[in-house]
């Protein structure tokens, strides 16, 4: 039985060797909801991100992703690493990293299905890619790459979406068509967003989290929230960020 909250943190200390980085981390996020996760350089956030995804495991505490472990729930994890975290420069096309997404095991041998081939097409049309589908990735630039990653990040059609610095490096433009997108998938697939981009990202969220450490919960005023539980589920759909394309998780997908 899946549980209430998508994100349950209880009493989490995490992180490297012997070294603490998150101390008596508690939060919980409702389904739908856009968290926002602000704070310094070395704060936490990727650390506190990585705990979400089961790839940082908690000294103590315990990590839910609606109810179930994150290795447990992965399945239905969309992650999207930090640029930097990355290697992006084997050979592979853009439909091909994204059609990864669509593979459920990573041990079975798969064959995409018609529908899956079909989810991967429209994913690319979304994030502005279909031009380029063929292209290798190495030879895309950060922005595109950026947004290929996003779409495998989709292709999983994730209950959760775990999103790590998603405007880094990108220009303007991009960096606008980003927002939108991801103001598109709002209250349809629980969003965690990692950022420096304070304004932009706190524009989304309908809660934040600074993570210096420790996690200070903000309220969507930018005032700081004393409980760790955010009162209310997720906003209703006021168009006040209507997305240039619906978006692609659920209906036909
Ligand atoms: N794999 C690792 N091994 C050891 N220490 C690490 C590792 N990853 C991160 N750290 C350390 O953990 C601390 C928190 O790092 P983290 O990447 O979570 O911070 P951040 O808030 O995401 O930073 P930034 O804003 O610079 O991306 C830093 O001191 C960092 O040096």
């Amino acid at each position: 039985m899946s549980s209430p909250n998508a994100v349950t943190l209880t009493g989490v200390r995490a992180g490297y060797g012997a070294t603490p980085v998150l101390s008596e981390a508690n939060l919980t996020l409702a389904s739908g909801e856009c968290l926002a996760v602000t704070g310094p350089n070395g704060g936490g956030k990727s650390t506190l991100l990585g705990l979400l995804v089961g790839l940082v495991r908690p000294f103590a505490g315990t990590v839910e992703i609606h109810g179930r472990s994150p290795r447990r729930a992965r399945g239905r994890i969309g992650y999207l690493p930090q640029a930097a975290r990355l290697d992006l420069e084997f050979p592979m096309t853009v439909r091909d990293l994204t059609a990864m997404g669509r593979i459920r095991s990573t041990w079975l041998p798969q064959r995409l299905r018609a529908a899956d081939r079909a989810a991967v097409t429209e994913l690319l049309r979304w994030v502005g890619l279909a031009e380029l589908a063929a292209r290798p990735v190495a030879a895309l630039s950060t922005g595109q790459r950026r947004r290929v990653l996003l779409a495998r990040a989709l292709a999983t059609e994730p209950d959760l979406l775990v999103l790590d610095e998603p405007e880094a490096g990108i220009d303007a433009e991009s960096a606008e068509r980003l927002q939108k997108l991801l103001s598109s998938l709002i209250g349809s697939v629980t969003v965690v967003v990692a950022s420096h981009d304070i304004e932009g990202t706190a524009s989304l969220a309908t809660c934040g989290v600074t993570v210096d450490h420790g996690l200070t919960p903000w309220s969507g005023d930018g005032q700081q929230d004393d409980s760790p539980r955010r009162a209310g589920g997720p906003p209703s759909n006021t168009g006040d960020h209507l997305p240039e394309h619906a978006s692609p998780i659920g209906g036909s997908m």
